[in-house]
């Protein structure tokens, strides 16, 4: 059973330099215990600062990049470089300056890549990746979810079939009502196969759907991003505003 933990910081700043050092903290636990980490990362405002602030801590420093996965939890299928990609705002933010091992930045396909403008494909061939360790999944030590103003984390959103999905671990994502319209995102199952998932929200636009899900409101996909041992929200004080 999940435990679901609450963190309330007082502003955006402080909150992405909150979870920046969680993360490394994590990362720095990952490796200690069985000498790599795996983590995914999200998109958007919030997640981009936690990576940018990610990169000014001194701790950062204890990490062996080279012995990180880094995967993603959804992404716009553009074109590659797209500043508009999630993987290309992470790389703008700091990964381009860490000593990664680029076969282990598994980022998720573009839309000019291999299978082109062909999302389901460009969703199977992340599936297959995600299996390339032997499992359906890797060991994930941490998922990172930004929240939508509707609820949704990923690209699973409210009423939209694919949040529905209960099997398979990857989908193409259409008519996303967050643009662009074309996306590809992990699964709800895949979500929940985390050991921890991070939902991370700021601002007062986020005081409803955080509000109604961490208070249980199932219609929401934010109220079923489960941990299998951890939950946390982390959360500046706007966010939190209607938290019970
Ligand atoms: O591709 C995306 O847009 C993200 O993955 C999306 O799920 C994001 O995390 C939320 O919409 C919150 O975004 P903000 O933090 O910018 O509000």
């Amino acid at each position: 059973m999940s435990k679901t933990l609450v963190v309330v910081v007082p502003d955006a700043d402080t909150l992405a330099a909150t979870v920046a050092s969680r993360l490394i903290a994590k990362i720095v636990d990952a490796q200690a215990e069985r000498g790599s980490a795996s983590v995914v990362l999200t998109g958007g405002r919030i997640a981009k600062r936690v990576l940018a602030a990610l990169g000014d801590l001194p701790e950062a420093a204890a990490i062996n990049w080279s012995r990180v996965d880094l995967w993603w939890g959804d992404e716009r299928f553009l074109p590659a470089g797209d500043p508009e990609r999630n993987e290309t705002q992470a790389r703008e933010a700091v990964l381009d300056t860490l000593a990664l091992d680029p076969a282990r930045v598994h980022a998720m396909p573009a839309s000019d890549g291999p299978d082109g403008d062909d999302a389901e494909a460009a969703a199977a061939r992340y599936a297959a990746e995600l299996r390339a360790g032997g499992t359906d999944l890797p060991a994930f030590d941490v998922l990172m979810l930004g929240v939508g103003e509707d609820g949704h984390v990923a690209s699973l959103f409210p009423g939209h079939p694919v949040f529905d999905l209960t099997a398979g671990t990857t989908s193409a994502v259409h008519d996303s009502p967050k643009p662009p319209p074309t996306r590809v995102t992990l699964t709800l199952p895949a979500i929940q196969s985390a050991d921890e998932v991070w939902l991370i929200a700021a601002g007062p636009d986020k005081t409803d759907s955080v509000g109604r899900a961490v208070g249980g409101d199932k219609a929401l996909p934010a109220a079923h991003a489960t941990g299998v041992s951890k939950t946390y929200w982390l959360l500046d004080s706007a966010a939190a505003a209607s938290v019970a």
